[in-house]
């Protein structure tokens, strides 16, 4: 295949793919971001410094924003045309979030939290899915722990088993290492990126942080 045909197939078969995305707050800053093409399971790194856009752009990649302008397609799906309902579900089922503030239910335990998430997208309750989870992320003598009972590093690993439990085809990540000391960042990086591999998933994190640069190839700086 001539390499001009590569780059056209590679572009329709992209797992993300951003074309002229721009978003404005209201009253606020406005933000017209680089276009993205990743391919399946394929990594992305996005750096930049603090208030350049990097949360927005992934709320925007997520849904949770609706952009002022431009087109985001995740796996052939254009998101920015789903309506609110549908545009839900798929992100239930495809889409895994990994955020700076903790997206589980405090009172209940760390096993409770799990099934809480497989059952979100309708799939499937494997038992055995949450055991190796938790396991390959050392959360396997924790299960019926409370989660505000958990330690801070625990606590990072349960929000990766939960971003990845439902095995999504995406993941998004927020400063996953933010607050980590080295070896935690280490460890909780190499457990991300395991965990995205063994899923299959394409994975895009935003960080500042310097020590995640060497782990990634792949690297857009906003
Ligand atoms: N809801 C909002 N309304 C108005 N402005 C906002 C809103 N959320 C964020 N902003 C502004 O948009 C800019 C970008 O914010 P964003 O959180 O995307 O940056 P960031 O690159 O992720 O920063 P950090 O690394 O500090 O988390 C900031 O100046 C912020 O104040």
């Amino acid at each position: 295949m001539q390499p001009s045909c590569i780059y056209i197939y590679l572009y329709f078969c992209a797992m993300i793919k951003t074309t002229d995305l721009n978003f404005e707050y209201p009253e606020g800053q406005s933000f017209a971001f680089p276009d993205i093409v990743l391919n399946s399971k394929e990594h992305l790194l996005v750096l930049g410094p603090s208030g350049v856009g990097k949360t927005t752009l992934l709320h925007l990649l997520s849904g949770i924003l609706p952009a002022s302008r431009g087109t985001i397609s995740i796996d052939g799906v254009e998101i920015t045309s789903l309506g609110r309902k549908a545009l839900d579900k798929f992100r239930g089922a495809s889409i895994g979030l990994i955020f700076q503030q903790y997206h589980y239910v405090r009172s209940l335990n760390v096993e409770e939290n799990l099934r809480l998430r497989q059952h979100f997208p309708k799939k499937l309750v494997e038992k055995e899915r949450r055991i190796a989870i938790a396991e390959r992320l050392g959360l396997a003598d924790h299960l019926t722990k409370k989660v505000a009972h958990l330690s801070h590093g625990q606590q990072q690993r349960l929000a990766i088993a939960l971003g990845l439990i439902h095995r999504p085809k995406v993941v998004f990540a927020d400063e996953p290492t933010s607050n980590l000391d080295d070896s935690n960042c280490e460890q909780v990086l190499g457990l991300l990126l395991e965990e995205a591999n063994l899923c299959g998933s394409s994975l895009v994190i935003i960080t500042h942080d310097q020590r995640v640069t060497q782990h990634f190839s792949n690297q857009m700086k906003l």
